[in-house]
């Protein structure tokens, strides 16, 4: 893909982006972009704020968008060590899982929205290059009769380790990609990986550029759900597939009261003495608690379009992996 493969495309790019979209989304941007007569309403005409929630606060749609934005900036720098502390680590498990249902083949184009500090970005690249290395490896043990020249030489010859799959990280916030992209500089991620600031609700990209859509732990932290669902759709090719890890319903009863207290009890304690932030650990618990549980979540895929939805549940509930297909 095109805008995949030229890094001078991979900054803010795509259908209809512009500035002036971002500008509704971001709290910074909102304030300072002028807007032009056209848009004036006389104040009389005024469209009620239509509302939402943010956490247990009721809040207008147009503030959520805001409201989250300043939770992640607050937490970019303490995000990766916060997530191994509160999980003791259990958040990493759930996301090879994810990375073992999407199991990615060499040539793939993965768009992981909401992509934040590359977590999900970061495996597929292990694991599309552990098949390719693999493949390669087969193909070499069934030519029985080469030299070991030969050998040596297919393996300098490999230009793209990667088998031409590329992952593109789109995040609305600057400072997770930020954190993210220092992370893949020390981490040794080169090739193969673009970082892009969008919203999940307006993507800037064109449709059908995508064989897999992901988000992991992004879909609570979106206003209108089903608008990023929609978009989804639009940006996977037919046969593509939607692949979703989030927080959802506890389906044991003994589990669900433990589950409530260390939520309610410990984790914003961890936000606070951690990355001096209680509030956003505090909306991190209620957030999960107002998104919808499995199967009103597997409707909703199926309302955006997709088939064959499915979801497995994952530790007694408390996430789940959903996907579907667009066909
Ligand atoms: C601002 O927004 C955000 C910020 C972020 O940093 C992250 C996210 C998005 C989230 C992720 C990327 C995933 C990683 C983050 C988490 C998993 C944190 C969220 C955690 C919960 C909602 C609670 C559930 C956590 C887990 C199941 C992970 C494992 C944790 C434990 C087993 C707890 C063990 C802790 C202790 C023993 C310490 C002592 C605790 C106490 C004294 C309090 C009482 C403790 C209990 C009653 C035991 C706790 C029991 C459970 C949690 C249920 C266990 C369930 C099973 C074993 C099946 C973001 O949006
Ligand atoms: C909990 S983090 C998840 C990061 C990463 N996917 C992971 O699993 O570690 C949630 C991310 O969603 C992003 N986000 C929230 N609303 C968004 C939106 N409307 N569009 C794109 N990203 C959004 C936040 O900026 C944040 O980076």
């Amino acid at each position: 893909m095109a805008a995949l493969g030229n890094p001078a495309l991979w900054g803010v790019c795509g259908r209809g982006w512009s500035r002036a979209k971002l500008a509704g989304r971001l709290p910074g941007l909102r304030s300072s972009w002028p807007r032009g007569p056209v848009g004036v309403r006389p104040l009389s005409q005024e469209k009620p704020a239509t509302e939402t929630h943010f956490g247990f606060e009721t809040v207008s749609e147009q503030e959520k968008g805001g409201k989250v934005y300043q939770v992640f900036e607050s937490v970019a720098k303490k995000y990766d060590v916060m997530n191994d502390m509160m999980s003791l680590g259990i958040h990493r498990l759930w996301k090879d899982l994810l990375l073992w249902r999407m199991h990615p083949l060499p040539g793939t184009q993965l768009l992981d929205v909401a992509g934040g500090t590359g977590d999900i970005a970061f495996r597929f690249l292990k694991y599309v290059q552990a098949q390719y290395k693999g493949k390669q490896k087969k193909q070499l043990r069934a030519q029985q009769n080469l030299s070991w020249e030969e050998i040596a030489q297919k393996y300098q010859n490999d230009e793209d380790p990667l088998g031409g799959s590329r992952v593109m990280v789109c995040d609305i916030n600057k400072e997770m990609l930020k954190v993210g992209k220092q992370k893949a500089q020390a981490q040794g991620y080169k090739t193969g990986l673009a970082w892009v600031l969008g919203d999940a609700e307006e993507l800037p990209f064109d449709d059908a550029k995508f064989d897999v859509y992901s988000i992991a732990f992004g879909i609570r932290n979106v206003t209108h759900i089903d608008r990023a669902l929609q978009e989804a759709h639009r940006v996977l090719k037919p046969g593509g597939r939607f692949l979703c890890l989030e927080f959802s319903q506890v389906n044991n009863p003994l589990i669900s009261r433990l589950y409530d207290l260390y939520s309610f009890q410990v984790i914003p304690v961890l936000g606070e003495v951690i990355a001096g932030d209680w509030k956003s650990y505090q909306y991190l618990v209620e957030s999960i608690r107002k998104f919808p549980p499995q199967e009103d979540f597997k409707e909703m895929i199926e309302d955006a379009g997709f088939q064959k939805v499915t979801y497995e549940s994952l530790t007694s509930g408390i996430v789940a992996i959903h996907s579907g297909f667009k066909l």
